[in-house]
């Protein structure tokens, strides 16, 4: 994202780098340590988001925003656009539960 400026400005764009898609965190390519090591090497803000849930959405413009403006975002302000994300409590049978903790023992080992 890129404030607009002329040649003459003394005053650098605010430039993010934006990763969308983190509700698909386990489909990962581009690692997160990377993408923040190109921020801090070009002096990017980085931000990651899901256009699909909002994640973050409000929060990244906002965090822009309050760069260009010199504010510093309190925790609270942060906190205040993140969505509460609603899951199911699945119920599994007491003999799932049971199978999970104690599974049946083979006599066969694999190293992988
Ligand atoms: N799960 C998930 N899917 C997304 C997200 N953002 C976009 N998509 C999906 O990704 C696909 C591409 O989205 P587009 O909005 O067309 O993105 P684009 O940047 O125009 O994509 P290209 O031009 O095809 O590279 C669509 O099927 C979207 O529904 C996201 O945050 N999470």
């Amino acid at each position: 994202m890129v404030r607009k400026t002329n040649e003459e400005s003394d005053t650098q764009p605010v430039i993010s780098l934006i990763g969308n898609k983190i509700d698909l965190e386990h489909m990962r390519t581009v690692k997160m340590e990377k993408h923040q090591r190109f921020c801090q090497e070009n002096g990017l803000m980085s931000q990651f988001v899901s256009a699909k849930t909002g994640d973050s959405a409000c929060l990244c413009f906002q965090r822009l925003a309050a760069e260009i403006l010199g504010i510093k975002l309190s925790k609270a302000e942060m906190e205040q656009s993140q969505h509460v994300v609603k899951a199911d409590i699945v119920n599994y049978s007491q003999e799932l539960v049971a199978r999970a903790v104690n599974p049946p023992r083979s006599s066969m080992c694999s190293v992988q």
